[in-house]
């Protein structure tokens, strides 16, 4: 037996038709395409594909996209003051800066840098903490594409054991936040699962793994779980991804996949669902900034996806 796909790159399509569809409802109402601002720092090579990526998309759907490259030894002082100009341009309703940043650079400052309103990544910590206390803004981009791709493939996560390996603050925390949730009209990518968040220091990481229905793996190490690790029949999402000799690959090990009902591949997987929620988080800013007149208020609805 070997495990069913969670394809990605298909459930990816799907969303990008339906912010297409937004975008030209918005076109056709005589309002501005929604605009995203990139910006990325330095050459990073992974980060040139991730955001080239992003802009492909955005043009896809009928999205306004910028990308601005700026060089490696900018100061911080100068890339605060360009995320200024970004705050005041109306064209820009998404502004999302590419990690990792060079050394030098405070990537906590960054983040409160950006307009809130604006701050499609959802790290701003006005926006991290809303999602903390059950009032989300943004949903950050990786969760959220977890939570969408098991959604869509008719996975529920209710009451489910629920294992997250890793705590990042861009995936590991604000996934299990989410899974907490109950889901409701307005915060509808809620989880009421059981969650339990491992991590490297975790004592017997395998047992831990083990028990999970549903295990996401986000620990940043290359094929870190093996098969001894998952339960026969668990549902698993690979969240890793890793250049190793010219491939990409997870931290998921292969053979996995002859264990596991369900898989979510790498690449193919959740990469694609990533930027898909970036679509729908700029198309959000976009809606609400053009509703309510102003970008600084709470939104008060949800985007909601045909959920
Ligand atoms: N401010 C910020 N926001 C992010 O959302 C952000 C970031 N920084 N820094 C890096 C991570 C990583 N990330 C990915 C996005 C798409 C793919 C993706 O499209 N992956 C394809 C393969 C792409 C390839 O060919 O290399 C796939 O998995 O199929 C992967 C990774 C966003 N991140």
């Amino acid at each position: 037996m070997t495990a069913r796909l969670l394809d990605g790159r298909q459930t990816a399509a799907a969303i990008r038709a339906e912010v297409a569809a937004q975008v030209e409802r918005r076109r056709q109402q005589g309002l501005p395409p929604p605009g995203l601002a990139a910006v990325l720092v330095g050459d990073n090579p992974a980060s040139q594909v991730y955001v080239r990526n992003k802009h492909k998309a955005c043009q896809q759907v009928g999205m306004a996209s910028w990308v601005h490259q700026l060089p490696a030894d900018i100061s911080q002082e100068r890339l605060l003051d360009f995320l200024q100009e970004l705050n005041a341009d109306p064209r820009v309703h998404g502004i999302l800066v590419q990690l990792p940043l060079p050394r030098h650079i405070d990537e906590f400052a960054v983040q409160q840098a950006v307009l809130p309103s604006k701050d499609v990544d959802g790290f701003h910590p006005e926006n991290a903490g809303l999602l903390a206390l059950g009032r989300p803004r943004f949903y950050p981009c990786t969760p959220h594409g977890v939570l969408q791709l098991l959604w869509r493939a008719g996975y529920d996560t209710l009451g489910k054991e629920v294992v997250i390996v890793g705590r990042s603050n861009i995936v590991g925390k604000p996934l299990a936040l989410m899974l907490l949730q109950k889901r409701t009209a307005q915060n509808p990518a809620g989880g009421e699962a059981t969650v339990t968040v491992v991590h490297t220091r975790s004592r017997d990481l395998p047992a831990l793994c083990r028990r999970a229905e549903i295990l996401v793996v986000a620990a940043g190490v290359p094929g870190i779980i093996t098969a001894e690790m998952v339960a026969p029949g668990a549902i698993v999402v690979d969240v890793g991804i890793h250049s190793v000799e010219g491939r990409l690959v997870g931290d998921v090990h292969p053979q996995v996949a002859q264990i596991a009902a369900a898989l979510s591949p790498v690449p193919g997987g959740v990469g694609p669902m990533t930027i898909a929620m970036l679509l729908v988080n700029t198309l959000q800013a976009a809606e609400h900034i053009d509703s309510r007149g102003s970008a600084s208020e709470l939104f008060p609805r949800s985007f909601r996806l045909g959920l």
